[in-house]
């Protein structure tokens, strides 16, 4: 398969009545990572979402490895959803009751991983510092626990398409370095990886950013 790639055209969305997002042309190959990035209320998550075809904007295009997204129906994006596309957002999008080893392997099944994923499950909790805590639900953790068991999803999906709302909000140092260090490790295992990000360190790690502008409203 070709190398992932998301491009969009010059997008608009209006919700209640409002313009939410203007956007300039973007393109978001592999390998890369690609910060969206200004003033709250820009639209930044506004664009994650319609990159991730979960709006669907007003005007303009997305496509996907060169596939205009425009006419999907539900069964393609879930397909796309499912096998290609991981989520890193602020409501982290787990389920509270299920627990952390089953949230990162999505599934509530009780059949055992096989030996091969078992042993990148490991990995991935001691990579995001959560060694230990496979049986916790998540309903017990912190936020910031949260957020990495959200963002071990990646690495295990194999994820072509990393989708990340501020993803280092809410962490100490510490784990903020272990997610960017992630990220980062998502994009050179060949993912398109895009951050939607008001932290310093955050914007220094991304390979090139795109400033949305509040649009004026009537
Ligand atoms: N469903 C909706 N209906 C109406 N307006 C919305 C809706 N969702 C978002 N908005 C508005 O769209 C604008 C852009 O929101 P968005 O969350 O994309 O901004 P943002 O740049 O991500 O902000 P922040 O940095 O604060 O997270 C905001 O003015 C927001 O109030």
């Amino acid at each position: 398969m070709a190398q992932p790639l998301i491009e969009s055209s010059a997008l608009t969305m209006q919700q209640g009545g409002r313009t939410t997002l203007t956007a300039p042309p973007l393109a978001f190959p592999s390998g890369r990572i690609h910060g969206l990035i200004g003033a709250s209320g820009s639209g930044k998550t506004t664009l994650l979402n319609c990159l991730g075809l979960l709006l669907k904007p007003t005007q303009g295009t997305v496509s996907v490895d060169g596939k205009d997204t425009s006419g999907w129906r539900e069964a393609r994006k879930l397909q796309f959803w499912r096998d290609r596309a991981a989520f890193v957002f602020q409501d982290y999008g787990l389920v509270p009751d299920w627990t952390v080893l089953q949230n990162v392997f999505l599934s509530d099944k009780k059949k055992a991983p096989t030996a091969a994923l078992a042993e990148k499950l490991a990995e991935t909790l001691r990579l995001v510092g959560l060694e230990g805590r496979q049986d916790a639900l998540v309903s017990t953790l912190s936020g910031g626990e949260k957020q990495r068991v959200s963002i071990a999803r990646a690495p295990i999906k194999d994820a072509a398409y990393l989708f990340a709302d501020e993803p280092t909000a809410s962490l100490d140092p510490e784990n903020r370095a272990t997610v960017i260090r992630l990220l980062r490790t998502a994009a050179e295992r060949g993912a398109s990886v895009v951050v939607a990000t008001h932290d310093e360190e955050m914007i220094s790690a991304c390979d090139e950013t795109t400033r949305l502008h509040t649009p004026p409203q009537p």
